[in-house]
């Protein structure tokens, strides 16, 4: 198993180091894979003047799958698009074709009371969000700020082709076939003409999942039932952006945005892996970040990319007992509980593992 590791910026470097030491204890233990050290986003703009060189092309093609920690930073806001770090994220996914972006909401019961919401609407949550990644207003042309009659205007383009739409529900409906059986869409077709093809084309593929019970709900309120009731939901499917907003939405459900994994794949299961959140330039080199949503990170590689379930679900497991035992990062601490940093927190899933 060869896996390309980019650590990126802010705090990249900290958390994928967290998860690395736990690829390498599994790799003494008999797994047998093999480490890629690559560059992506502002550290790739600083070694070869782009976010996402040719080397790190050539290097993740070649990788069975990829381990990314995060990219950007406030010092490259002034740069030309192309050569924003973020640019080189977007690149690597439409590169790779990672158009499934799997993120589970799953709220570990030691955590009930740091979630946003009351223990009683929380308990026991487990929403699975299918975000499309490599479409919508991220990727749509035209795009740009013109001049046009003395004044400043910035575009975007929302766009999705019908094969586009399909191949994303496909995989939302044959995961809620998996789970639950209950797959609500999500969309903005009152207003926009792109997602109403959106709702028709998952309500015609729909027809071929008819043990899956599929509603619609847009965006609006979908933000605001994500924080009502919860646990309405099984599998959400929705679009590049929206599903951007309503996963860190998510997140804060679960007690934190450190601790939401996720998995981007292709038709044939070669992903990447990475944490939801961003470079967190607020708190980098502190040694602050939580590092869990790596670590969940490499257990859904191990489970997607390398079908290792039980030493996915060992992962899992040893998370879980850090957080009952009381470890817990700044994000996720309450009173009473052991406050750790990022390296310790690491330390204490080794030990678990
Ligand atoms: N996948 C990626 O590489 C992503 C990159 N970004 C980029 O990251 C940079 C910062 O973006 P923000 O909007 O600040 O979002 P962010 O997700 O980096 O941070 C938002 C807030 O959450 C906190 N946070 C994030 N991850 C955490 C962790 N593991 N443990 C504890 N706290 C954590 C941060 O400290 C901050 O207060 C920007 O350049 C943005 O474009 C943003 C989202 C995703
Ligand atoms: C560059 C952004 C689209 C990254 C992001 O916020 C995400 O993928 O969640
Ligand atoms: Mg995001």
């Amino acid at each position: 198993m060869k896996i390309a590791v980019l650590a990126g910026d802010g705090i990249g470097p900290e958390i994928t180091g967290q998860a690395e030491r736990i690829l390498l204890a599994l790799r003494s233990d008999g797994l047998k894979l093999e480490l890629e050290p690559g560059l992506l986003g502002g550290c790739a703009v600083d070694a070869a003047g782009e976010p996402f060189p040719e080397i790190t092309r050539r290097l993740v093609k070649e990788a069975d799958a990829v381990l990314l920690g995060a990219v950007g930073s406030p010092k490259y806001d002034g740069l030309p698009r192309e050569k924003r770090p973020e640019q080189g994220l977007l690149a690597i996914r439409k590169e790779l074709n990672l158009f499934a972006n799997l993120r589970p909401a799953i709220l570990y019961p030691e955590l009930a009371s740091v979630s946003s919401l009351k223990p009683e609407i929380v308990s026991n949550l487990d929403i699975l969000i299918v975000r499309e990644l490599t479409g919508d207003i991220y990727f749509g042309q035209p795009r740009g700020i013109e001049r046009r009659e003395g004044q400043r205007v910035g575009f975007n383009t929302m766009i999705y082709t019908e094969a586009e739409i399909n191949r994303i529900a496909h995989v939302a409906f044959q995961a809620a076939r998996k789970r639950k059986g209950r797959l609500c869409s999500v969309d903005k077709m009152n207003v926009l003409e792109c997602t109403q093809l959106w709702r028709d084309v998952v309500t015609e593929t729909g027809k071929e999942y008819p043990d899956v019970k599929l509603s619609h709900m847009l965006v609006d309120n979908a933000a605001m039932q994500l924080v009502r009731d919860p646990k309405q939901f099984d599998v959400i499917v929705t679009g590049n952006m929206f599903g951007d907003i309503l996963s860190d939405e998510a997140s804060m459900l679960t007690g934190s945005i450190g601790m939401l994994p996720s998995a981007s794949l292709d038709d044939r299961n070669k992903g990447l892996y990475e944490p939801i959140h961003g470079s967190a330039p607020d708190i980098a080199g502190k040694d602050l970040a939580n590092p869990l949503a790596t670590i969940l990170s490499i257990a859904m590689m191990l489970r997607y990319s390398f079908a290792q379930e039980e030493v996915a679900m060992r992962i899992e497991h040893a998370v879980r007992k850090v957080l009952a035992q009381g470890f817990r990062t700044s994000d996720i601490y309450e009173p009473g509980m052991k406050k750790v940093g990022t390296r310790e927190m690491g330390d204490a899933v080794l030990a678990n593992l």
